[in-house]
């Protein structure tokens, strides 16, 4: 059973398609990450699996069930970490968890110990009577993850919580969602920081456009692509004639000099730095520093879309 069954789901705000026949099925137990550039359409996907904004035509299923806005049964089995933090700054830290845990769990004496997990969890225990707005950034979004987990959810969204973060909170949140997820929550991730879905997803599915462009493992999205290796060499210079020579290259895809660097995305082969070397030595072109590095999800979504994933 897929615990997320979504099916030919069409969302238009007016002209613009911002889903096109989007399907996703995530698996119990899955760190899924939802990758793409910003607009790229996964907060509206979010937000119509969860029932938040009514959608044109598909079919969502959570747990098996179909879902409406009032399956309630259902939506107590869900964590949403929305993208803007969503608390009440008339509320404390602990009343803040307190309030969202209620809506899920009635008995007090329950969520007292559920609201004292969660502020454990997220590392605020010096700030239980702190009031939102005293909080930093990161503290703030770890104050918004307290209150969407709080409840112990089995599947939980969580939309891009490390916008704006510093280091150490980010690692922090990405630790904390490895941890929901050993202690058996699914988790739904959204994000355009391709680090960040490579470091904590199982599967991944990439973005753009109201589409979902191509899903899998880490390793499969980029078995999916002819780059094998993406090669750095820093010149002065290059005409355009030698960039046309490293181009035509057997191994070379495409090559790139941006005033710094040659850039090329070559194919899995054991030669390709010497052969760019060979070549920029035959013409008497100095060379600085030189990096080889396997392919990035950027550059899977380089080579299905034509565009970079961060511009
Ligand atoms: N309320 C709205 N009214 C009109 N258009 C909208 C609305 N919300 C989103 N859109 C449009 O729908 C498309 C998808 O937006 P969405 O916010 O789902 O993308 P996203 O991938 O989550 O991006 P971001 O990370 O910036 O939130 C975009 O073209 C966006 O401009």
């Amino acid at each position: 059973m897929h615990i997320v069954d979504v099916n030919n789901l069409v969302k238009r705000y007016k002209e613009v398609v911002a889903l096109d026949h989007f399907d996703l099925h995530i698996e119990p137990g899955e760190v899924f990450g939802l990758l793409g550039p910003n607009g790229s359409g996964k907060t509206t996907a979010i937000n119509c699996i969860l029932q938040l904004l009514t959608y044109d035509k598909g079919e969502i299923k959570l747990f098996g069930e179909k879902m409406t806005p009032t399956r309630y049964d259902l939506k107590r089995k869900i964590g949403i970490v929305p993208q803007n933090v969503a608390v009440f700054e008339e509320l404390t830290v602990r009343e803040n968890i307190d309030y969202f845990c209620a809506l899920y769990v009635e008995d007090k004496q329950k969520r007292r110990s559920l609201v004292d997990e969660a502020i454990e969890f997220v590392g605020l225990e010096d700030y239980t009577k702190f009031r939102p707005r005293k909080l930093s950034g990161g503290l703030l979004r770890r104050l918004n993850i307290a209150c969407g987990i709080a409840h112990k959810p089995e599947l939980i969204f969580f939309d891009e919580p490390t916008v704006a973060v510093d280091p150490q909170s980010r690692n922090s949140i990405l630790e904390g969602i490895l941890r929901l997820n050993r202690e058996g929550s699914t988790v739904v991730y959204t994000s355009h920081y391709m680090e960040e879905v490579e470091e904590i997803c199982t599967r991944i599915m990439i973005m753009d456009q109201g589409h979902a462009l191509a899903t899998g493992t880490n390793d499969e999205l980029k078995a999916m692509i002819g780059t094998g290796e993406r090669i750095r060499v820093e010149v002065n210079a290059l005409d355009d004639a030698l960039l046309g020579t490293v181009r035509a290259l057997p191994n070379v895809l495409g090559a790139t000099f941006d005033g710094t660097a040659l850039e090329a995305a070559c194919t899995n082969g054991t030669h390709n730095v010497s052969d760019v070397l060979g070549v920029l030595a035959t013409a008497g072109v100095a060379t600085g520093r030189i990096y080889a590095e396997p392919p990035t999800l950027n550059d899977v979504f380089l080579e299905i879309t034509g565009k970079a994933l961060r511009d």
